[in-house]
């Protein structure tokens, strides 16, 4: 799909830039125009994806690069403060796109799941997308800045999966999260809206065991994996004024699997 220069005068915070989704989407924002805030717990791997936006041929006439990246645990309340503050500096105006991708698994049957899987999830999965949604709505209503704020759920928190009590639990709590801060940020022309994808190709996903994964490709109505780039180019409408009228949506991504 030929990109457009929706996102031409766009900062884009998007957090774990360096992998997977959060750096197809890091790509897709960039083609699109934006200057892009690329943060990851890898601080090595949010530069690698930098790199690469710096290295490609952005849209004829979007503006050039500018893109920055930046180390941050976005589990850790301090961390994640000293991140907008640091974006804020950079750029001297707070981002007005934040696109959460920053997640983790800790998958195991919930009669053998420690409490340190449960709290390692929910720390980074849930707060963490508590601790930067709420840092950037604050940035964004002191300066009078209307924005879109896009949080990644999963299909898994709409409707559970085998081993993942802790991954659905804080997936699930996405959802709420972002339909509550849509109800309340409403009103300073900040939009809040959940992306929930399927099965995507990327290192997450890689891990699972072969066994389950055999058995998920024949439950998805098109038949295969989804890419990144399949979960950039929502994203991407919903960071733009192509969505200016939906917030507290939940998209789904997923090949028609769990519809
Ligand atoms: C009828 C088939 C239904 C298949 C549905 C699968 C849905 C998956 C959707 C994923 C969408 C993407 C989610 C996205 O948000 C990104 C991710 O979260 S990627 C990680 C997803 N994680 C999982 O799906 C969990 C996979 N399972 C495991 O990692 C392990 O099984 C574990 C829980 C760690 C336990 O390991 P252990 O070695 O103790 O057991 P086994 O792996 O041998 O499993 C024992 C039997 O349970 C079956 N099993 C395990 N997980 C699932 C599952 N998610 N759905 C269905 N069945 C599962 C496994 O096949 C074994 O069965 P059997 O004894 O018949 O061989
Ligand atoms: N791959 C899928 O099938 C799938 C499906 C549904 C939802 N998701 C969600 O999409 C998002 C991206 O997943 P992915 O498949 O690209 O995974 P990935 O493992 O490739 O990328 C996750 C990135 O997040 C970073 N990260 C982890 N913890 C962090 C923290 N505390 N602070 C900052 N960065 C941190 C990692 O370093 C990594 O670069 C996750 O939230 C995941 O739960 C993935």
């Amino acid at each position: 799909m030929a990109s457009q220069l929706r996102l031409r005068s766009a900062l884009a915070l998007v957090t774990g830039a360096g992998s997977g989704i959060g750096r197809a989407v890091s790509a897709r924002l960039a083609r699109e125009g934006a200057t892009v805030a690329a943060c990851d717990v890898d601080g090595t791997a949010a530069q690698e994806t930098v790199r690469l936006l710096d290295g490609s041929r952005s849209e004829e006439g979007a503006p050039g690069g500018n893109h920055a990246a930046f180390q941050a645990d976005v589990s850790e309340a301090r961390a994640t403060r000293r991140l907008l503050e640091k974006v804020q500096a950079s750029f001297s105006r707070p981002p007005s796109v934040v696109v959460s991708c920053a997640g983790i698994t800790r998958d195991e049957f919930l009669l053998h799941m420690s409490e340190d899987d449960w709290d390692q999830v929910i720390d980074v999965n849930l707060k963490g997308i508590f601790l930067v949604t709420q840092a950037a709505a604050q940035a964004l209503v002191s300066s009078g800045c209307h924005g879109s704020i896009i949080n990644i759920s999963s299909i898994v928190g709409k409707v559970g999966n085998i081993g993942q009590i802790n991954y659905a639990a804080s997936k699930a709590g996405v959802i709420g999260l972002t339909q509550t801060a849509a109800r309340e940020l409403g009103r300073h022309g900040i939009r809040c809206n959940s992306v929930l994808p399927g099965f995507i190709a990327t290192p997450m996903t890689e891990k699972m065991p072969q066994k389950v994964k055999d058995k998920v490709i024949g439950m998805i109505p098109m038949g295969h994996w989804g890419n990144p780039e399949d979960v950039a180019d929502v994203v991407a409408f919903l960071a733009s004024e192509d969505s200016g009228y939906i917030t507290g949506a939940s998209v789904e991504v997923t090949g028609g699997l769990f519809m």
